[in-house]
């Protein structure tokens, strides 16, 4: 390239329509840039200007194992695209604005994050987001179904107990399902656990490693107290008082914001861990374990909660909930209840 060309360039990166959206001369400069840049993995995230979704989106713009990332909103896409593009790390970033440019922003990725759709105000249950919620998630994988149908897909938005059956079921309409590829986001329940559990323990949260079971809502949330590490025990009330409060972490979220919305910070925090733990899983590191609400034959329920292997094709090993005690194994079966209408209902709502 001659100077000519280079201040060419510039000048066309300078100009405000010059904000990398499909479609442009932009587009076609950046994915020269994206081929001739460090390898890496390409990923989108669906729902991106959103409260989870723009803090997700910074994040993931740093995490150096991912060389594209595709920013997908039906509002404000461009704003976030121009803002995070101008971060000086690797990942080359595009926005997509729209159904319409739905297809573009999901061609040829790796990994698929999906933070899109309304988020509870306090009073509500995240069963009572369905009704909008499942209409959405639902749009988005036929997307996926048609676009990237080898993508690993991590699942945010709420109700998760429903939106992961309504996602296998799309999948299973198109003929993509793979269920070691579909994952529903627990990691902010483990996150919560890790966190409490230290305070009570005296230690720093990153010491701590909680197995969080069962589902994302209430009482489906089921940390296994038992299984902490590092080795440790709890009283009676220590475990009634941690059980509750990581079972009602979100509320206590949704309280103190008073109708401003739901955790977006902590969730893009364990959103950007877990798709991390994906993505290396994905470039073949070995012992990769976290929890994740997936399909399973670990109970009787067709999805659940479980401590899972990640690997280069998704969910490589679904590992068995180990020796519970009386306090979980009640829990259990509460979780189970509930589970099972949640699972029941997302099944329908495709199936009707
Ligand atoms: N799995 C988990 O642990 C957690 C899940 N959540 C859930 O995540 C979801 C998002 O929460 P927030 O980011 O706080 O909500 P938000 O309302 O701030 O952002 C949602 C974004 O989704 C976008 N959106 C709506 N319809 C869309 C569509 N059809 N296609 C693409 N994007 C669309 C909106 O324009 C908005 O930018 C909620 O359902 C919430 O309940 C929240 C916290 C934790
Ligand atoms: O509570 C909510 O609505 C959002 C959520 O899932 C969480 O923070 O765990």
């Amino acid at each position: 390239m001659d100077a000519n060309q280079r201040i060419a360039r510039i000048a066309a990166h300078l100009h405000p329509s010059n904000v990398q959206m499909e479609g442009g001369s932009v587009l076609e400069r950046a994915n020269c840039r994206a081929k001739g840049g460090a390898p890496g993995f390409k990923v989108a995230i669906l729902g991106a200007a959103g409260g989870i979704g723009q803090p997700l989106a910074m994040l993931m713009k740093m995490n150096p194992l991912v060389s594209v990332l595709h920013l997908y909103d039906v509002v404000n896409a461009p704003g976030v695209t121009a803002d995070i593009s101008h971060m000086d790390t690797g990942a080359v970033v595009r926005g997509f604005l729209g159904q319409p440019q739905l297809d573009a922003a999901l061609t040829g990725m790796d990994l698929v994050i999906i933070p899109a759709g309304v988020p509870r105000k306090p009073g509500m249950t995240r069963d009572d987001l369905f009704k909008i919620n499942a209409g959405i998630v639902k749009t988005l994988c036929e997307g996926i179904a048609r676009c990237c149908p080898n993508a690993i897909v991590n699942l945010i938005s709420n109700p998760v107990n429903s939106t992961v059956p309504i996602a296998a079921e799309v999948f299973k309409k198109a003929g993509t399902y793979d269920p070691k590829r579909l994952l529903g986001v627990t990691m902010l329940d483990v996150v919560r656990a890790n966190t409490f559990v230290a305070e009570v323990l005296g230690l720093d949260p990153r010491e701590v490693s909680v197995p969080v079971v069962g589902g994302h809502a209430g009482v489906t949330i089921l940390p296994l107290l038992s299984q902490v590490k590092p080795p440790c025990s709890f009283t009676k009330e220590e475990t009634e008082y941690l059980t509750k409060r990581i079972q009602d972490g979100g509320t206590e979220v949704v309280q103190a914001k008073a109708g401003a919305g739901s955790a977006t910070l902590s969730m893009a925090y364990a959103a950007v861990k877990f798709a991390d733990r994906c993505l290396k899983g994905l470039r073949g590191d070995a012992d990769i374990v976290e929890c994740a609400f997936i399909e399973s034959r670990v109970t009787e329920l067709p999805f659940f909660a479980t401590r899972v292997r990640l690997g280069r094709t998704g969910v490589e090993e679904i590992y068995q909930l180990g020796p519970l005690n009386e306090y979980e194994r009640v829990g259990l079966e509460e979780a189970k209840k509930e589970l099972a209408e949640s699972i029941e209902k997302g099944v329908s709502f495709i199936r009707k």
